[in-house]
Parts: C-alpha cells; sequence; structure tokens
C-alpha cells in the first residue's frame, strides 16, 4: 500500500515534495551517470516546477522527459512540453536535457513509434490526478485504458483518446509507471481526496489511479486537502 504524507497546504507539499524529489534525484546520482525524471502535465505542477528549478543540482546529468502530452504542437497552450519548458526547465534546470512525447508524425503508429523509440524508463515518476480518477493520460472510459492498465505489458507508452477532456493523449502505461525507480504522487484538495481514498479502497477501471498505484506498493503520495 503506497504511503500518504498529508500537508496542511498545498504550499508546504510543494515544499516538502521539492525536498524529496532533490534528495532523490541526488542518490540516484550517486550510484550512475545520469537520471531520468519523468513529470506530469496539467496545471497543479507548476509551483513544484518552479521550486525545482531553483534547486542546485547537477541537472546536466539529468533527462527530464513527460508522463503524459497532449497530441498539439508544442507551442500550444495545453502543451505540457509548453509548460515544462516555461516552469522547470529555467534557473538551475536550464541545463537538463529534455524528451519531449509529441513529435510531429503523418500517423498515429509513426507518433507512437517515434515517441517509443526515444524512450527510457525513468528512474523517478511524478503524478498528479485528474477529479474524474484519471492519472498520467489513463482515463476512465478510454477505448485503450484495458491496454495501459495491462500489469504485463511491455508497452511503456500509448495513445488514449479521452471520452471527456481534449485531445488525443500519449500515456505512460501503468506497467510502466511500475518500472520506474520510484514513484511520487500529489494531489490538493477535499475532492481529489476524496477520489482517491475510493480509488484506493476499491481499485477499479472507474478511477485508474487505484490501478495504477496497486502496482506500486513502494509508491509515495503527497497530499494536501487545500
Ligand atoms: O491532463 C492532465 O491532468 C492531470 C491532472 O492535472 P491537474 O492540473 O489537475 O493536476 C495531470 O496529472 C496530467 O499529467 C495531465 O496531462
Amino acid at each position: 500500500m503506497p504511503q500518504t504524507h498529508r500537508f496542511p497546504s498545498a504550499d508546504a507539499t510543494t515544499l516538502a515534495l521539492c525536498e524529496r524529489v532533490s534528495a532523490t534525484l541526488t542518490a540516484i546520482l550517486a550510484g550512475q551517470d545520469r537520471a531520468v525524471l519523468a513529470v506530469s502535465g496539467g496545471r497543479s505542477p507548476i509551483p513544484l516546477f518552479r521550486a525545482l528549478a531553483q534547486q542546485d543540482l547537477p541537472w546536466h546529468r539529468i533527462t527530464v522527459t513527460l508522463v503524459d502530452e497532449r497530441c498539439v504542437p508544442s507551442d500550444h497552450r495545453d502543451s505540457n512540453a509548453r509548460l515544462v519548458r516555461t516552469h522547470l526547465l529555467t534557473g538551475y534546470a536550464t541545463s537538463a536535457a529534455f524528451r519531449p512525447l509529441w513529435l510531429q508524425a503523418a500517423t498515429a503508429e509513426a507518433l507512437i513509434a517515434s515517441a517509443i523509440g526515444q524512450w527510457q524508463t525513468p528512474d523517478l515518476t511524478l503524478l498528479g490526478m485528474g477529479e474524474d480518477g484519471h492519472t498520467a493520460s489513463l482515463f476512465p472510459g478510454a477505448a485503450t485504458l484495458p491496454a495501459g492498465l495491462d500489469a504485463d505489458t511491455a508497452a511503456p507508452l500509448l495513445l488514449v483518446d479521452p471520452p471527456a477532456a481534449p485531445h488525443r493523449r500519449i500515456s505512460m502505461t501503468a506497467a510502466e509507471i511500475a518500472r520506474s525507480g520510484q514513484v511520487f504522487l500529489s494531489i490538493a484538495g477535499a475532492a481529489k481526496q476524496a477520489v482517491l481514498e475510493q480509488a484506493l479502497a476499491s481499485p477499479s477501471p472507474h478511477w485508474p489511479v487505484g490501478a495504477v498505484l496497486a502496482g506500486c506498493p513502494a509508491a509515495e503520495i503527497f497530499s494536501s486537502l487545500t
């Protein structure tokens, strides 16, 4: 069962998570030349990205990639790559390498093949969660959700067409999240807290986050009610 760390506010969560991510990357880099950090998109991670960018880490030995991406050009307002470039790859973190997931491709097959072709299993994966219980872009009701939650698949990434959210997505599979060295999930707000508790109590495809975390018993959850 993942361990949960509760904080009085979203700001306190950001501070604690920033320290934890920094310490984890430092520990990983004490034992290997390079580390791969996979980060989520959306809006919630912006304060964490800004805090991490101010950490004096050996960013030149870190590759940042994405847990999931919307299939939109890299200058689109909904692009997670744009979010990362704007808020994380600044300050000290300018020297990190960045591997975006979405690249222009003629077909869906070429798109997923190019993303998988340059993919490396992350040493540390940072997850978020939507109020519908999706994490990464593993959305409830998506046609490819069963493949995305297949614990035995070797596929690290797959395409997802969310039934109730904009844009086709590229997402890490639950199996690839489970293969990550470490997994931290952060959420803020009572609504997300209630969904997460329900998902953990009875893992089901209705709340993909529960099924994902069931495959990551050593994952850690960072949460606040505000
Ligand atoms: O669409 C997405 O949503 C989730 C949750 O976003 P948030 O802003 O509510 O935290 C995010 O984790 C995922 O990476 C993103 O593409």
